[in-house]
């Protein structure tokens, strides 16, 4: 009998890598966790606290402290080190520090011969992929950012809220940036499969309609109301970022918001942005392309401009 760890590496275990680690473990999605951090007595304290929640845990796991170079047999890679958000500047304006940051992790990532997949989250998401995937030369289907999964989710709850649906019952998702340019394709929002915008019209003492691009901004302004109160975003992303890792490790083929290397989908050739991308066990299976409106698409292609912009600055870092 052969039995199979699953093991994570998480590089970065502040608020966001510690609760990654931590939802993992609860929800059974590991085995073993790697973690590092450029603060080794705070990697030695995290792992340590996850080892002391095994005993009231329903799963088994391990954790431990280690070298970015002992992550070589680990399968998934979670990039979470980045300067802890500041609600009062845009992401973008992170990637300086960000890029500091990756020019010591990267090289000690490829001398660890790690070769699974990555899942990028640290900001500016959908700029810090492309910027891993180019220096790593990475296969482009094995790295994802979290992307709008997060944004995704906060626009579900605005939703959920405001139309009395449970979130599980409407499909709602954010695509381009996982910041300032993200957008709602509104064409593609449903409740129990069918168009909210032809709810609203048949139904509109039940489905009211409201203002889009209200919402749109609401679902932006979701992690700095989160960042404002408690000083950093974690149980969201951690939420989030385990959905992708459980669709990879059971190979899903589950179709999720993520930032991914587009390569001519939605007329978008070398940018990362989000779209619906189907995840199985080697990372991003295809691409769905929606029939977006004008508007939506003239929209997305901006939120690729703006990332695209920022992706030139960081080789200026
Ligand atoms: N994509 C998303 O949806 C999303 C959501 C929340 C946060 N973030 C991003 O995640 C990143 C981390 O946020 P946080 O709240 O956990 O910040 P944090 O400050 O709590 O944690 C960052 C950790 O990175 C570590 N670090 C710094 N340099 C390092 C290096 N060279 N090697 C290894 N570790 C290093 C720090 O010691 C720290 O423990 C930020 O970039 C933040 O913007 C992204």
């Amino acid at each position: 009998m052969s039995v199979q760890t699953r093991k994570v590496a998480i590089i970065g275990t502040g608020h966001v890598g510690s609760h990654v680690a931590f939802a993992l473990a609860t929800q059974g999605e590991v085995d073993e966790l790697y973690m590092s951090d450029i603060d080794k007595e705070k990697a030695l304290s995290q792992a340590t606290d996850v080892n002391d929640a095994v005993s009231y845990l329903p799963h088994h796991v391990e954790a431990k402290a280690c070298d970015i170079e002992d992550i070589g047999t680990c399968d998934i890679l979670v990039i979470s080190a980045g300067p802890l958000p500041d609600p009062n500047k845009d992401r973008l304006e992170s990637l300086g520090d960000t890029v500091a940051i990756l020019k010591d992790v990267l090289p000690r990532v490829k001398a660890s011969g790690f070769n699974g997949c990555i899942l990028s989250i640290s900001n500016p998401a959908d700029v810090v992929a492309a910027y891993i995937q180019r220096v790593l030369n990475y296969p482009k289907h094995k790295i994802i950012s979290s992307g709008t999964a997060l944004d995704s989710a906060r626009l579900q709850r605005l939703l959920s809220e405001t139309l009395q649906v449970n979130r599980r019952s409407l499909t709602a998702f954010a695509m381009g940036e996982h910041g300032g340019s993200a957008m709602v394709p509104w064409s593609h929002v449903t409740v129990g499969g069918k168009p909210l915008i032809d709810l609203q019209t048949s139904m509109p003492e039940r489905f009211p309609s409201f203002d889009h691009d209200a919402m749109t901004e609401a679902m932006k302004y979701g992690g700095y109301l989160v960042l404002k109160g408690k000083g950093s975003t974690e149980f969201g992303i951690a939420s989030s970022a385990v959905e992708i890792i459980r669709a990879i490790f059971h190979n899903e083929h589950k179709i999720l918001p993520v930032s991914c290397l587009l390569d001519g989908e939605y007329g978008q050739h070398n940018v990362f942005a989000s779209v619906p991308a189907m995840l199985g066990k080697d990372g991003v299976e295809l691409i769905v392309e929606l029939n977006l409106t004008a508007d939506e698409q003239e929209r997305f292609a901006a939120s690729c401009n703006r990332i695209r912009e920022y992706l030139a600055k960081a080789d200026t870092f």
